[in-house]
């Protein structure tokens, strides 16, 4: 293996020739008037002057001008890079510029050309390739093989074998971060006219189109990939051990599909979409460029620590050896010299320029496969008989091993370089990481360090060839052993990665934790809080009983204060009804007392009346006797002219007794109509009378029940104190206090008493108006009845006067006897 310092990529400029009228693309729309600014191409100085926006000038590796040919284009910039391909070398050529910039043209990927001379940078490759490969100088024997592809939207297609599926076609890193891509076909091309078949069938393959600005535009980016592997054995004539060296590189020869501008192509529809992709891929090429164009990271040990977005599209995955890795690479930035495509050239410029930056390290890889071979003839089996020297074979061989000798001195010195390099890497990993490292890794990697021993520090007579071999294979097992720790460091990498995302979580569970156990904390401590005040509480003597659980003697007083109010309610009440009882039976004796004068009075005038009926009539006799007397009187005394008294004003006595007999008769009647009205009155009072003996009995069996509930009170009193004491033991009888009473039954009682009260007032108000309204009735009766009996002494007084006077003049008027008093 060898090492190269590492070098930049190579940048050449190439101005493809105007669009002549006559050509078959159409011309493209100018956007720019004719006064746009023009660059300046100096291919003597390898520079171009950009004049706008602000005068810039760009420096490359060359700058090739219209007239440059496609063989002189191969020879100054790709040329180079097919001898390091031989050496074993990765390399690419990538070309890179807008639409129609000559792209397919320079690389030769767009068909057979018509003419040698047009013949692009691809067939130009295969030819030297095959060239150098029919006559190797090196002792080398070679195998190529090749594989074509495109990107296309952002899919890889197997231009060999159009039937692949793309999905299943992949890029992948290897351990040793080589790039490579699976499932593509790797047809062996045993010379250069299977190649240039290839080429030309894949080509057919390659999704192109028509544009504006190009009849046949490129759609995808096509990745022409050659690959080499030569191998060269030697035997050690001491040991018979043949050695087979090993070298295997690519060639990837690219062509970039263009970057466009929708207006200026007049893409719709398919053709917008994959200008898109184009577009959006080309972005991505852009960024890795700047990436890798700017300065490394001072802080980061190695340009591997710093991001380069190689993922974030096919392409720039595909190229990630051949931009800042292990290849040898040179892009072709092709630019239209015409006005109208200033601003899409001097963006090609820019990106060209920043890739010039790109630091590579292209190394050749070697293997070396060692095995024994018995059949020899030079170095056969030990046993075997030597044959004789043969001096022209000798010299060749000492010739060979002196070459094989310098060139294991040269990777000689390259490992050394390659472990003061990787030391130097794993001792400022360990110091950078060592901390966040399990200390098993840590430990590994130091005792990794220690191996790898600087070797370029010491100055070393030259080693003898089985030293070399020694060193080989100790550098070997040190690499393996590096290989190891570093899969070792991965592993333990991810082991640290999901052990601190654990470690996150608990932290995250263990703060949840912690919080919960404070608040329990909390509860705990208000817990404990109460349980002391609880211990102090039993532990303190007792104290007078709270006013929540009153004592026997307030409950006894409680029940005592209750029970004779109850005891003074019922009293009242009882009290009140026998005053009501008491009312209403005076009540029923006035009206009883009324009704017996009523009755007598009547009965009175009854037989007044019958008396003076019988008065009347014996005077109505009388006087009719009498009148019967004077006329026979009268009679008489006309027979005997005597002049004689015939008891004339007898008569007229009587007459007058008569007519007061008759006036008295009428006031009686006058008396009796009244009388019989009273009796009328006296009816109703019959019923009222009856009423009130109704009710007189009713308050009786209230008060009776009001009786019996005093009593139950009493007896409930009785047994409730008995208990209060019974329950108290030795608890002194309360004395009664006004008042004092549990306030629900006070309520209670106050409730009842407040009812009864009222019931007992309405009652009474009614009682009050019947009494007085009786009352009104036996008042009127009575002056009825006074008046009657006024009347009826008048009367009286004037018939004695009438009769005294009647009794003067006639004995036979007799004097009634005087009425009783009322
Ligand atoms: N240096 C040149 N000399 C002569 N003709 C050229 C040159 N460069 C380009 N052309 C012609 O210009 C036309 C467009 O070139 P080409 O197809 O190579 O462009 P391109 O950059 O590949 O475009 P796209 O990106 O669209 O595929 C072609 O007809 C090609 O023959």
């Amino acid at each position: 293996m060898s090492l190269s310092p590492s070098e930049c990529v190579s940048v050449v400029v190439r101005v493809r020739p105007p669009t002549s009228p006559s050509s078959s693309a159409p011309p493209p729309p100018a956007l720019h008037p004719p006064s746009a600014p023009a660059l300046s191409f100096l291919p003597q100085t390898s520079s171009i002057h950009a004049p706008s926006p602000t005068p810039t000038a760009y420096q490359f590796d060359s700058v090739l001008p219209p007239s440059t040919t496609q063989s002189q284009l191969y020879s100054s910039a790709i040329s180079p890079l097919v001898s390091a391909f031989l050496s074993g070398y990765n390399s690419t050529v990538f070309a890179y510029g807008q639409t129609g910039s000559g792209k397919t043209y320079t690389m030769g990927t767009g068909g057979s050309s018509p003419s040698p001379e047009k013949e692009g940078v691809v067939p130009r490759v295969l030819q030297d390739v095959f060239a150098a490969v029919r006559n190797p100088c090196d002792g080398f024997t070679y195998s190529l093989s090749l594989t074509f592809m495109e990107i296309y939207n952002e899919m890889c297609r197997d231009l060999l074998c159009p039937s692949t599926p793309p999905k299943s076609i992949g890029i992948r890193e290897t351990d040793s971060n080589e790039i490579l891509v699976t499932n593509v076909t790797s047809a062996p091309t045993p010379d250069p006219a299977t190649a240039l078949r290839l080429l030309d069938e894949g080509t057919r393959n390659r999704s192109t189109g028509s544009t504006d600005m190009n009849s046949a535009s490129s759609r995808s980016h096509a990745i022409f990939t050659l690959l080499l592997e030569k191998s060269r054995s030697s035997t050690d004539e001491r040991t018979g051990v043949t050695h087979t060296e090993k070298i295997r590189s690519k060639f990837h020869l690219v062509d970039l599909a263009g970057s466009e501008r929708a207006k200026r192509t007049g893409a719709v529809g398919g053709r917008l979409k994959e200008s898109a992709t184009i577009n959006a891929g080309l972005l991505t090429l852009g960024k890795v460029i700047r990436s890798l164009s700017k300065p490394a990271d001072p802080r980061a040990l190695h340009a591997a620590h710093r991001h380069v977005p190689y993922r974030e599209s096919k392409l720039t995955r595909l190229l990630q050896d051949s931009l800042g890795g292990n290849s040898r690479t040179a892009m072709i930035a092709c630019v239209s010299p015409s006005t109208a495509d200033y601003t899409e050239s001097l963006s090609t410029l820019s990106y060209a320029a920043r890739a010039r930056d790109i630091r590579n390290k292209p190394v050749v890889v070697a293997k070396i496969v060692e095995s024994i071979d018995h059949s020899s003839g030079l170095f056969g089996s030990p046993r075997s008989p030597r044959p004789g020297p043969d001096s022209e074979k000798l010299k060749a061989e000492v010739a060979r091993r002196k070459a094989r000798e310098d060139e294991m001195c040269t990777s000689l010195v390259d490992l050394q370089y390659a472990t003061a390099e990787a030391k130097h890497l794993l001792v400022g990993f360990t110091a950078r990481y060592g901390s966040a490292l399990p200390p098993g890794a840590a430990r590994q990697l130091g005792v990794v360090a220690d191996l790898l021993v600087d070797e370029t520090s010491k100055a070393r007579p030259s080693p003898s060839p089985g030293a070399i071999r020694e060193k080989d294979e100790e550098i070997a097992r040190l690499k393996e052993r590096v290989v190891e720790c570093e899969r070792d460091l991965a592993r333990d990498e991810e082991i640290f990665a999901v052990k601190s995302r654990d470690i996150r979580t608990l932290q995250k569970h263990l703060a949840k934790q912690s919080e919960k156990a404070k608040a329990l904390d909390q509860q705990l401590a208000e817990e404990r809080k109460k349980g002391e005040h609880l211990q102090l509480r039993l532990r303190t003597p007792p104290t007078p009983p709270q006013p929540t659980l009153p004592s026997a003697a307030t409950l006894l007083q409680t029940a005592t204060a209750a029970f004779h109010k109850q005891q003074r309610h019922f009293d009242k009440k009882i009290q009140e009804l026998a005053i009501n009882i008491q009312v209403k039976r005076d009540l029923v004796d006035t009206i009883n007392r009324s009704r017996q004068d009523a009755a007598n009075l009547m009965a009175r005038h009854e037989r007044r009346k019958q008396e003076l009926g019988c008065k009347i009539g014996r005077l109505r006799k009388e006087i009719d006797q009498r009148e019967q007397d004077r006329l026979e009187l009268s009679i008489a005394t006309t027979v005997s002219n005597d002049s004689f008294d015939l008891g004339g004003s007898d008569i007229s006595d009587h007459e007058r007794s008569l007519e007061m007999a008759e006036h008295e008769l009428e006031s009686l009647s006058h008396q009796i109509r009244d009388q019989q009205r009273i009796v009328a009155l006296q009816k109703q009072s019959v019923q009222r009378v009856t009423e009130l003996g109704r009710e007189i009995e009713e308050m009786g069996e209230k008060r009776d029940v009001l009786r019996e509930e005093a009593a139950r009170l009493e007896e409930e009193y009785g047994e409730e104190r008995r208990r209060i004491l019974e329950g108290a033991g030795d608890a002194e009888e309360p004395q009664p206090q006004g008042g004092e009473i549990s306030p629900l039954r006070e309520i209670n009682l106050g409730e009842e008493a407040n009812k009864e009260n009222q019931s007992v007032k309405i009652e009474l108000e009614h009682e009050k108006k019947r009494s007085e309204e009786l009352l009104g009735i036996n008042m009127k009766l009575l002056q009825d009845l006074k008046l009657l009996s006024k009347k009826q002494k008048e009367a009286e007084l004037r018939e004695g006067g009438k009769r005294r006077v009647l009794l003067a003049k006639s004995r036979l008027v007799e004097v009634p006897p005087p009425p009783p008093p009322l």
